[in-house]
Formats: structure tokens, C-alpha cells, sequence
């Protein structure tokens, strides 16, 4: 058995914590707050994030980051604007580093398995991401998620140590596509939400998620994914959940937003993160770069930027008729 390191406990650090125990593996969870630590080694729970969830005894959280950083592989799930603050302070070792947090650097551009490779040069870097709702995978119930990552070594060992009946990591070279999907779905699933919220209609929301998927293949044709990777299970597969369920955060910001919430007020409000309101002007920003065309990452844009709701989906309907392909 090994020893499994899982930096930042959120819910899906925590999931994965628990994957990876359920396994036999000794897992260090590290986080910052030392009383959410306390916490999650006394009750074996993690209350604010995870509620309802028994932990395995094998999960020592910490706050120790050279003591997590000795482990034979590190999950990095923090929020992706604090993942190079923390690869920072990680003592460098040469482990793998699977990033299974969803974004993309506000100040660089970069995505996570960028900045991870840009801070740590001499560790392999994975990606882990899917369709993964932390409280299922957490209650054991079936997932399935792409591993991608160059190095197959590294790869087969990390499937090794989380892989089980329940949940199922597919192979994959294609790093770049695996992170765009994740990130791009989240901008996407707020504007479901917001379909959601302002009562248009189910027809309306699957529009939205075919027309957003030709957004997501665009955009990650153009910053070298694989097409069969944005049809997979980080793409299109993750795309669907978020877009179909009020247990995504980003959808049900989403939905305060199509009631005509204010999203600054929501997003105040929140504990948990939603990380389609920080990837959404980066992308649009990436994607002008790119000069790839992505209304409805600039319509979400707008509405956290307080457009009126009536205001942004006129917009979006009157743009001119087009071939679909
Ligand atoms: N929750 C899910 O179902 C799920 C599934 C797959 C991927 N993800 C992704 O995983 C990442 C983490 O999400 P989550 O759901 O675990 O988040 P969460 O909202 O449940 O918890 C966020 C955690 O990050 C900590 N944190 C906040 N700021 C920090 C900082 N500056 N430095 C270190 N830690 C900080 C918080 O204290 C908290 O423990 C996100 O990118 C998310 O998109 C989430
Ligand atoms: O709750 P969300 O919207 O952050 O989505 C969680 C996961 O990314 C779903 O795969």
C-alpha cells in the first residue's frame, strides 16, 4: 500500500481522498484552515464541504505541506486561482502531480497542468477530470473519469492507485483537451443555469449545450486538444452533468443570476467555489486571442458583470443566422 498525498479539502479533494483510502492507501489531506483540520481528524468528517460523508480512518488531514509533499503521488484540487501559490510553497520532489481542479490562470492564461509543469519541471503532470459530483463519488456510487498525461509510466501507476470497480480512469495523452473541457464547462453550465432560472425552457437548455459544446470544440481545436477528447468524458460527458443539475455549483449560480439575482451578491454569499465566474474573462480573453468566436462565454461574461438578464439573452438570439457546422 501506499501513501497518497491530496492537496486542498474541498468536497473533491475530499472524494478523492476517500477514493484513494478505499483503496488501502494512507492519504494526507492537506489544508490551510488548521481548524478544519481538527475537525476532519476528529469527527472524520468534513462538515463545511463534504457533509454526510464518512471518512476513512486512513485520512490524516494536515497542515504540513512538506509532510503531504513526501507522498508517492500529490492530487492538487485547490481553487485554480490559488494552485500556483500553493505549487509554490510545495517542496519540489519529482512524484507525479495530478491536477483535478477545473480553470484557467486569471494572470497567465495558463491552464492548472501548465502552471503546475512551470512550478514543478521535474515532476510528470496528469490530469484527472470528468463528470464527478464530489458527494456521489464520495458515497461510492459509479464515476468514470479521463487520466491524461504524457508520461505512461506515471500514468498506469496513478490509474493503479485510485482506479476500482466504482470509479474508472480512461487513458489519455491529450492534457490539454482533458483541461479544457473541465474549465469550459463551467462558464457553460452557469448559462444552463441561467436558462434555468429565467424559465426558458428545455429546449432552450439543450440548445444551449450543443451550441456550447461547438463553443468548447472551437476554442480546444485551437489550443491543440483532441476532438475525441472534447467528445469524452471531460468534455461533452462533464458538460452534460453541469448543465442538467442544480448540485453544480456553477449551474445554480447560474440560476440565482436567471432570477434576476445579483451575481456579485451570489458569489458573495458562497463558501463553496464556483469556477466558471473566474474562468469565464479569462477565456473570453483567450479566445479573442485565439480568435475564436465564443458568444456564450460572453454573454455569461456580461451577466457577471450585472447585463441585465432580458438585456444579454436578446442579444444572443438576434445574432445573425449562421451554418451550423
Ligand atoms: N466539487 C466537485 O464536485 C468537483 C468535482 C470535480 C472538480 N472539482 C474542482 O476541484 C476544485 C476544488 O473544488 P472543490 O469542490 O473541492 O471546492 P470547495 O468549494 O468545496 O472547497 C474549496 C477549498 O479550497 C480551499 N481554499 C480556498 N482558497 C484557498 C487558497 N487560496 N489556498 C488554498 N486553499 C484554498 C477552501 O478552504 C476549501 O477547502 C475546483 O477547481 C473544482 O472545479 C470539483
Ligand atoms: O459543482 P460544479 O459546477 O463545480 O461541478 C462539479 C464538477 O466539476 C462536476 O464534474
Amino acid at each position: 500500500m501506499s501513501t497518497v498525498g491530496v492537496i486542498g479539502a474541498g468536497a473533491w479533494g475530499t472524494a478523492l481522498a476517500q477514493v484513494a483510502a478505499s483503496n488501502g492507501h494512507d492519504v494526507r489531506l492537506w489544508a490551510r484552515d488548521p481548524a478544519l483540520v481538527a475537525a476532519i481528524n476528529a469527527t472524520h468528517e468534513n462538515a463545511p464541504y463534504l457533509p454526510g460523508a464518512a471518512l476513512s480512518p486512513r485520512i490524516s488531514a494536515t497542515t504540513d505541506l512538506a509532510w503531504v509533499a513526501e507522498a508517492e503521488v500529490n492530487l492538487m484540487v485547490t481553487p485554480a486561482q490559488a494552485m500556483r501559490s500553493v505549487l509554490t510553497a510545495l517542496p519540489a520532489r519529482a512524484q507525479p502531480l495530478v491536477v483535478s481542479s477545473k480553470g484557467i490562470e486569471a494572470s497567465s492564461h495558463l491552464l492548472m497542468s501548465e502552471v503546475a509543469a512551470a512550478e514543478h519541471p521535474d515532476s510528470p503532470v496528469l490530469v484527472l477530470s470528468g463528470p464527478t459530483f464530489a458527494h456521489e463519488v464520495a458515497r461510492g456510487l459509479p464515476t468514470a473519469v479521463t487520466l491524461a498525461g504524457e508520461d505512461t509510466a506515471a500514468r498506469a501507476r496513478v490509474a493503479d492507485l485510485i482506479a476500482a470497480p466504482q470509479f474508472r480512469p480512461y487513458a489519455s495523452a491529450d492534457v490539454i483537451g482533458a483541461e479544457i473541457g473541465g474549465a469550459v464547462k463551467n462558464v457553460l453550465a452557469i448559462a444552463c443555469g441561467v436558462v434555468e432560472g429565467a424559465g426558458l425552457g428545455q429546449n432552450a437548455r439543450a440548445a444551449l449545450i450543443a451550441r456550447g459544446f461547438a463553443e468548447m470544440t472551437r476554442f480546444g481545436l485551437a489550443k491543440g486538444a483532441r476532438a475525441e477528447t472534447l467528445a469524452g468524458l471531460s468534455g461533452l460527458g462533464d458538460l452534460v452533468l453541469t448543465c442538467s443539475s442544480t448540485a453544480s455549483r456553477n449551474f445554480s449560480l447560474g440560476a440565482g443570476i436567471g432570477r434576476g439575482e445579483p451575481a456579485r451578491a451570489l458569489l458573495a454569499e458562497r463558501r463553496t467555489v464556483a469556477e466558471g465566474a473566474y474562468t469565464a474573462p479569462v477565456l473570453r480573453e483567450a479566445a479573442a486571442a485565439a480568435g475564436v468566436e465564443m458568444p456564450i462565454t460572453a454573454a455569461v461574461c456580461a451577466l457577471l458583470d450585472g447585463a441585465p438578464v432580458r438585456a444579454v439573452i436578446d442579444a444572443l438570439l438576434a445574432r445573425p443566422l449562421r451554418d451550423e457546422g
